[in-house]
């Protein structure tokens, strides 16, 4: 079973949580302003496996528990913010494995994506895919400049996008340029997620991103009582109840998908096409 601990790790401001042995994440928590920062760890480019799905839950419940004033989801590796799901586990795999998979990915988001204290991603190197949905589930995005990338690359691979993936995105910048978005699989550029809405702000470095980070907490701490958290529920609500309504038959869809030979061929090829660029 699984618990977090608590120390201070340092006399002052900040008390670090450690979670389980391979530590796929770190954690600390500004005890002054109880804002969490959530770095991810999971070399060698922090793609989504169920252990890291899992650890982002465990975190989730425990910050919602210690009434968290806000959360800052980054990355520890060097130029990546997250490379999406860990294609590992769409490969050669059986359908119980990829069953638990997606049910904790599902279970994973829903936790993120309705959070009750205000997030902000930090998008400190590439986020493609799962990557750009973990950015964009959060309330604000800060973006590194100039030479990240991020958006719904699943077109290139041969699998479609999920609904509610495609749903946040259309819930941030529209019907229209989702559909062109995730038809052709784009990667945006730092300043060309800024110019259709993708993101909210640039920094050109992490001095300046973190600066950003503190004025967006700063400006809404300081609200009395759950107000804003209960307009947060309204304005995605109606993505939560399709997302409930359809989780189940999508987990089936999924795994039908998943399995098909075709698919498995198209994986197999994308990852090859991976290793060997130059
Ligand atoms: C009626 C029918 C309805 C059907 C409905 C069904 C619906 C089905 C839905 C299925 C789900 C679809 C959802 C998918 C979401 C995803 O997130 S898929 C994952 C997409 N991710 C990517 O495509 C990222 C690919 N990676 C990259 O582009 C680059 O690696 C990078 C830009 C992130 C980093 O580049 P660089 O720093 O140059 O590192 P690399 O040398 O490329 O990579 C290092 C190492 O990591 C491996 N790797 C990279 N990404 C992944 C990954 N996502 N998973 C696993 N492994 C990854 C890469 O192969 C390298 O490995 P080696 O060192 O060569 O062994």
């Amino acid at each position: 079973m699984y618990h977090l601990k608590k120390f201070n790790v340092t006399s002052g401001k900040y008390r670090k949580l450690f979670s389980s042995v391979a530590k796929v994440i770190d954690v600390s928590t500004d005890d002054k302003t109880n804002i969490t920062r959530v770095y991810l760890q999971r070399p060698p480019v922090n793609s989504l496996n169920s252990h890291l799905l899992t650890e982002i839950s465990y975190i989730m419940d425990d910050l919602e528990k210690t009434k968290c004033k806000g959360l800052v989801l980054t990355s520890n590796i060097v130029n990546i913010f997250s490379a999406g799901l860990d294609l590992t586990e769409f490969y050669k795999t059986d359908i119980q494995k990829l069953s638990n998979f997606w049910t904790t990915l599902q279970n994973t988001w829903l936790k993120l994506y309705t959070a009750t204290f205000p997030t902000v991603a930090l998008i400190n190197g590439h986020s493609p895919a799962a990557g750009c949905l973990l950015a964009l589930s959060c309330d604000y995005r800060i973006m590194l400049s100039p030479h990240y990338t991020i958006g719904f690359n699943e077109a290139k691979i041969g699998i479609p996008a999920p609904f509610w993936f495609i749903e946040v995105m259309q819930s941030i910048i529209g019907s229209r340029k989702t559909e062109l978005s995730v038809l052709t699989g784009q990667m945006y550029k730092t300043d060309e997620a800024l110019a259709i809405g993708l993101i909210d702000e640039t920094a050109i470095n992490l001095t300046e991103a973190e600066s950003k980070v503190n004025s967006f907490f700063k400006n809404i701490i300081a609200f009395p009582g759950k107000s804003r958290s209960l307009m947060k529920k309204d304005c995605r609500d109606h993505i939560v109840q399709k997302f409930l309504l359809k989780k189940d038959e999508e987990r089936e869809l999924v795994i039908e998908f998943i399995m098909n030979p075709k698919t498995q061929k198209n994986i197999e090829l994308y990852f090859k096409a991976l290793q060997n660029k130059v």
